[in-house]
């Protein structure tokens, strides 16, 4: 196979799996191996059958083939034994280190970032959703000409035809791949347009708006449609939602919450808030900075939101970079100084030594102490108080909204929950008393 020939094709997902060679190279972080694991989860999201992994230390990257030339060949002899199609390296390459790959290889080498970008390109769906992949995957295409051209026309539908290769040929290609991302940039500001309007005409209705944010996989989804009954797409691979869904979420009045599950068609309530409760793309470590410029308008929605409910996944042992990983993407977004709570999910997947004596605490965040919460979005511990905290945090602001007056709450898991009432303080300030210490 020749390097024109990537195997990053959206269609590659309906085909058997390629096999696929991991490569890490270890430069001294911590969670190296996690971090590989997650490489096999890209992969297989992908559409890759991840068959091998190889590992190497290394002080610095090789300038020219980013590890050493045995590693390389050790790379090429295990991918042969393996019947491997592509290699993938953990780490973003340089176009050079990637040609040279290749050619030492015999194979497609590629890297997260396009992985990411591939995973992302199958995975749109909005409008929107398109035009943003599209615009990063141009701005990344820029920068390695000529051999992921192919694979850009067939996305396309051929916005340029290609002769033999040469300096004038990449200079055509140059100009079409300018002229593409500015026509994809036009069409990407007149939907921004679009959605700023919507954004203007929630506000005007005085919605309070709550998003969602946090590491991809860490179960936002889920614990969305737990939370407002939707059917958003949930599923155990990275990026499974890429496009924003906003639903109406109708929380107790203060004083009824205290034994209600919330779900608006199941409680006894009257009157009560009503919220925006935004569900949006995952971050990842290494998310390629094309992708966060475009997908801005999307993410744009945790930045204007008057509160982010950061979604952690408490049982993956990296839950804590992956928490720093997310604090750096809010804050290149401009959502740094936005209200937030960390919610723990998977409380259900914590072994019972790891489980924390209260559900709700507070913990520090560079130099922040934010209110934290933990939950099962699968087992519905937790939700109670959850929701129990979202009203009292919306009171003050007062919403109000009237309810259906339905039956008696269900069976739900605050009863099993009672010793543990969520105290957020309304305003959310660090140093408040009513937090509870840490769990
Ligand atoms: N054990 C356990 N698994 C959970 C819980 N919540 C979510 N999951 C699982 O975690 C995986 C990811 O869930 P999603 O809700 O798709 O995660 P997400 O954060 O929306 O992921 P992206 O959209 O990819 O960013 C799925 O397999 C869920 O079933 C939980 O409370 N406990
Ligand atoms: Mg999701």
């Amino acid at each position: 196979m020749t390097s024109n020939a990537s195997s990053f094709t959206s269609s590659r997902a309906a085909e058997a799996p390629p096999a696929a060679v991991l490569v890490g190279v270890d430069f001294g972080e911590p969670h190296f191996d996690a971090d590989l694991q997650e490489l096999g989860l890209l992969a297989a999201t992908a559409g890759l059958n991840p068959v091998a992994r190889i590992t190497c230390k290394r002080r610095a990257p090789d300038a020219a083939l980013f590890v050493g030339s045995g590693k390389a060949e050790e790379i090429r002899m295990l991918a042969i034994e393996h019947g491997a199609k592509e290699v993938l390296f953990d780490q973003a390459l340089s176009p050079v280190q990637q040609r040279n790959l290749e050619q030492a290889i015999g194979l497609p080498v590629n890297d997260r970032t396009l992985i990411i970008l591939d995973i992302f390109a199958q995975r749109a769906r909005s409008h929107e959703g398109k035009l943003q992949v599209e615009l990063a995957r141009l701005q990344y295409l820029a920068t390695r000409l000529v051999r992921r051209w192919s694979h850009l026309e067939r996305q396309q539908g051929g916005i340029g035809t290609r002769g033999g290769p040469g300096e004038t040929q990449i200079e055509l290609d140059r100009r079409m791949i300018g002229e593409a991302i500015k026509r994809t940039k036009e069409r990407l500001a007149k939907v921004k347009r679009q959605r700023q309007t919507q954004r203007r005409q929630r506000q005007r209705r005085e919605t309070l708006s709550v998003s969602f944010v946090g590491y991809t996989n860490a179960g936002k989804s889920t614990l969305f449609n737990a939370l407002t009954k939707a059917r958003a797409y949930a599923a155990d691979q990275l990026f499974a939602t890429l496009d924003t869904t906003t639903r109406q979420l109708y929380l107790a009045g203060a004083g009824e919450a205290s034994g209600a599950d919330g779900a608006s068609t199941e409680t006894g309530w009257t009157a009560g808030r009503v919220v925006s409760l935004s569900d949006t793309v995952g971050f990842i470590r290494d998310l390629p900075h094309g992708l966060i410029e475009a997908f801005e308008a999307t993410l744009q929605e945790a930045a204007d939101a008057d509160l982010l409910l950061h979604v952690v996944d408490a049982s993956n042992p990296g839950h804590l970079e992956q928490m720093d990983e997310v604090r750096r993407v809010l804050g290149e977004i401009g959502a740094a100084d936005v209200p937030q709570w960390l919610i723990f999910n998977k409380l259900d997947a914590l072994p019972e030594s790891q489980r924390p004596a209260q559900l709700a605490g507070s913990m520090e965040m560079e130099g922040r102490r934010l209110p934290r919460l933990f939950v099962s979005a699968r087992s519905g511990e937790g939700l109670p108080g959850l929701r129990a905290a979202l009203s009292e945090w919306a009171r003050p602001h007062g919403q109000t909204a009237r309810l259906p007056q339905a039956q008696p709450a269900s069976e739900s898991a605050s009863e099993t929950l009672g010793h543990n009432p969520p105290h957020f303080p309304s305003a959310c300030t660090p140093g408040d008393p009513r937090f509870l210490p840490d769990a």
